[in-house]
């Protein structure tokens, strides 16, 4: 439960309400084209990954990676160091973009979208080295996420100060850190931001990039009791982590790359056990 009585859901709800998708028919952003679409557009979201490859110089990262994640199903990516996990966050996110192949959620082709836009089609992420804005505090780099789409309408509307309450509480702060700079936080608070800043963009799919990493065990409990009440209100994750203890209970199925390509797809303990993943952790 979060704080102020409403669930967590309600609290990504209000803002996924105001997200736009754009309807059937209607002229999409920045040319942005669209060959499916959900039912709905309510709270999960289906990504759809096609036939990604990206380089770099003459390293493949991505490597005809292909995956479906059905809309309130969460997945697990999984892969050694290098393997290409965080560079496949990145190009879902438009921080990276592919060499070729295709990225869409709810059938809208992200692609030709800035990733501000992604964010506002509902596609948000967590970094795997936190990046909060170093002179705001907690409360004020929450609202950033939180920041309406416009200019005017966050003029007319202000700062909601609950919100970012709410948001926070729910991650684990106390009140009294919620003025506190980046630079006095801990690493698991610090991940914690990372959390509070990507539910305040009102997302239908989350990307959490190793956010229990540098935790203790009670901050683990928390961040992984949060992400399962995300996902019974119906949630769409992928998640990459290390720390495959908490990375299990949190998943439908495990997908696992190495160099790039995708070795293994389906239950965690079936990729676990399969003999290219094996290898690809010990390195053979
Ligand atoms: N901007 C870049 N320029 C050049 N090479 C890059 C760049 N970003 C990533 N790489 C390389 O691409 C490969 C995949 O990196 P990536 O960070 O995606 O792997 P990862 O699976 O997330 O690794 P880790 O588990 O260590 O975080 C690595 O060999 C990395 O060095």
């Amino acid at each position: 439960m979060a704080a102020g009585g409403g669930t967590l859901s309600d609290l990504w709800r209000r803002r996924a309400g105001a997200v736009h998708v754009p309807a059937e028919g209607a002229d999409l952003p920045d040319g942005a084209s669209r060959t499916a679409r959900s039912e709905g557009g309510g709270m999960s979201a289906h990504l759809s990954i096609r036939n990604l490859i990206k380089r770099f110089g003459g390293l493949t990262a991505t490597n005809d990676f292909s995956l479906e994640i059905t809309p309130g199903s969460s997945v697990g990516l999984i892969g050694p160091n290098g393997a290409g996990k965080t560079t496949i966050f990145s190009q879902i996110m438009g921080e990276v973009r592919q060499d070729s192949g295709q990225i869409a959620l709810d059938g809208l082709e992200l692609t030709p979208l800035a990733t501000a836009r992604r964010i506002r089609a509902g596609v948000s992420r967590t970094y795997q080295v936190p990046r909060p804005f170093a002179e705001m505090s907690v409360a004020e780099n929450i609202r950033v996420g939180l920041m309406p789409d416009n200019i005017w309408s966050m003029i007319a509307q202000g700062p909601d100060p609950d919100r970012e309450l709410e948001l926070a509480l729910s991650v684990g702060f106390t009140k009294d850190q919620l003025e506190k700079l980046p630079s006095e936080l801990s690493m698991g608070d610090l991940r914690k931001l990372e959390m509070a800043r990507t539910m305040a963009t009102g997302p239908r799919m989350m990307l959490l990039d190793e956010v229990f990493a540098g935790l203790t065990v009670g901050e683990i409990a928390m961040i992984s009791g949060l992400v399962q009440q995300m996902r019974a209100d119906g949630m769409t994750f992928l998640i990459v982590s290390h720390d495959l203890k908490a990375l299990e209970p949190l998943i439908d199925r495990a997908v696992a790359i190495n160099h790039g390509t995708l070795i293994a797809d389906g239950p965690y303990d079936e990729v676990m056990n399969d003999a290219a993943v094996r290898a690809s952790y010990l390195g053979t």
